[in-house]
């Protein structure tokens, strides 16, 4: 069991820190190793880290501390992932990417680059019996969804658990990579295809946490063995309080989202860190897609490096009191690196729970095998296997997809009626405003008829009247023509 690397980097203060007068650094320092931090109160607290990375510190001296032991590790199969972590605006881009990718000055290079140019560097001087591969990988998890930074058509790419290889993304893109010049061009195309947004503590902020994946295979000439290891650098969104930033709008919601995954993160620390000894407690790797993708980096088969960033000004005291917090928690992490055989024994020891019963029962089964016919030995394997004698090792990731699947078959045939309950409401919409301009036609038609009958009865009235009057005045003619007579 190894404990993770922990170091704290404090960037120069800024412009803007420094045009604020009021403003000063809030650490004094102990020796490389130690400092102390000064809160608005006035209380100290004393910090200590595998190493401290001052104002002035260099970007070559963080990656020789930090990432270059992991560089060479990955190289001969063993898995290590390195993360930087901080408020926004911190220096965990800068750390990480350096100020380019591409064009940048040799001494303001990155941690990205350094391990593209160390992992080359290491295969150059292994065994030349050994050939070396190395695939690169780009994902973001941008509100809670992983997108393929390689590929962004694959914008929500699921989070599987292999018993033999840890955490995987087994849709994501590979990209083999030949050179170290190759590999930053991918890089480039990879960054510039991240979410990056403005806001009042950092020009550039990132609105995601990047995940970058070298996978580097080793096949040994002689007897074709295979290993590979497998080196994730993580540059995670920056932590910020909303209030103080001042978020609102798209920007607001992506602050929430990223606070939401750092607090699952600091729980997972928490929970890892808290067990009792000897006992398996819950850790909550589920709760958020950064905690699962980080799984094995907090606590399984991965050399870990975390590097705190903070501001230095005492105007975000609070922010760096929380990093360092952060960082002295997940000191106590323990991790089980171990070199992933082709036969992945590390992985067996780790994730199976009897081998050696399995292993035997195995021989058992293929002696059968030679003598009884394939159905009664698959029957009895099955019977093995029912009875907890064996242990299927297909069995938890194939219900586990399985699950899935059908989670995601249910979604779609609920998005499916839904859509056509929503095209029913639509026709019946239309139906009803038709039936209703019907009615309205009816009403006006009705009320002529009315109107006509009103009128054809006042005409009616008028000839009764007409007629009376033509009587009356035939009568009184003949009355008048009497007289006369
Ligand atoms: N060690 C350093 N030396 C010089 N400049 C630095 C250093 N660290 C950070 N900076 C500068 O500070 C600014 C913010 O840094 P950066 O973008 O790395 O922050 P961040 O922690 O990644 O923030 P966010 O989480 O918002 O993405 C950048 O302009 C960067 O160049």
């Amino acid at each position: 069991m190894l404990n993770i690397t922990v170091c704290a980097r404090f960037r120069p203060l800024n412009s803007k820190e420094r045009r604020n007068h009021n403003d000063s650094v809030c650490i004094r320092r102990t020796d490389s190793e130690s400092f102390i931090l000064k809160d608005e109160k006035e209380d100290d607290f004393t910090f200590s880290f595998d190493r401290v990375f001052y104002e002035e510190s260099k970007q070559a001296d963080v990656y020789k501390f930090l990432a270059l032991p992991i560089v060479r590790d990955a190289v001969n199969a063993i898995n290590g992932t390195i993360i930087t972590y901080g408020q926004t605006g911190a220096g965990k881009t800068y750390s990480m990417e350096g100020p380019g990718i591409l064009e940048c000055d040799e001494q303001k290079k990155g941690l990205l680059s350094r391990a593209v140019y160390g992992l080359f560097d290491s295969i150059k001087s292994s065994d030349e019996a050994i050939k070396h591969t190395i695939k690169l990988s780009m994902v973001e998890i941008y509100m809670e969804k992983v997108r393929d930074l390689f590929d962004l058509s694959k914008d929500n790419i699921q989070i599987k658990e292999s018993k033999l290889q840890g955490i995987i993304l087994p849709r994501v893109t590979e990209i083999t990579v030949l050179d170290p010049a190759e590999a930053l061009q991918s890089l480039s195309s990879g960054i510039a295809n991240r979410a990056v947004g403005e806001t009042q503590m950092n020009m550039a902020s990132s609105r995601s946490h990047c995940v970058y994946i070298f996978t580097i295979h080793q096949e040994l000439h002689k007897d074709r063995r295979v290993k590979s290891g497998k080196l994730i650098l993580v540059d995670l969104a920056g932590s910020e309080k909303v209030e103080k930033t001042g978020a609102e709008g798209r920007v607001l919601e992506e602050a929430k989202t990223i606070n939401k995954s750092l607090s699952a993160l600091g729980n997972v620390v928490n929970a890892v860190t808290c067990g009792l000894q000897g006992k398996l407690n819950h850790i909550p790797y589920r709760d958020s897609k950064l905690t699962r993708i980080l799984q094995d980096a907090l606590g399984g088969n991965s050399r870990t490096a975390l590097l705190c960033c903070c501001s230095p000004s005492t105007s975000n005291v609070s922010e760096s009191l929380s990093t360092l917090r952060f960082g002295a928690r997940a000191k106590h992490i323990k991790t089980s690196p171990c070199v992933n055989n082709s036969e992945d024994e590390c992985g067996r020891k780790l994730r199976t729970p009897s081998p050696t019963k399995d292993e035997s029962c195995d021989r058992i089964l293929n002696k059968l095998k030679e003598r009884l016919n394939v159905g009664d030995v698959k029957l009895l394997e099955e019977l093995l296997i029912l009875e907890g004698i064996i242990f299927n090792p297909h069995l938890d990731e194939e219900m586990e997809s399985a699950c899935e699947d059908l989670t995601l078959q249910t979604i779609a045939s609920l998005e499916q009626a839904m859509e056509e309950l929503l095209s029913t409401v639509e026709e019946l919409k239309k139906e009803n405003s038709a039936l209703k301009a019907k009615i309205v036609a009816a009403e006006k038609s009705d009320a002529l008829y009315e109107e006509a009958g009103k009128a054809s009865s006042f005409v009616e009235t008028i000839s009764g009247m007409i007629t009376f009057f033509r009587c009356w005045l035939g009568h009184s003619c003949d009355k008048m023509l009497e007289w006369e007579s």
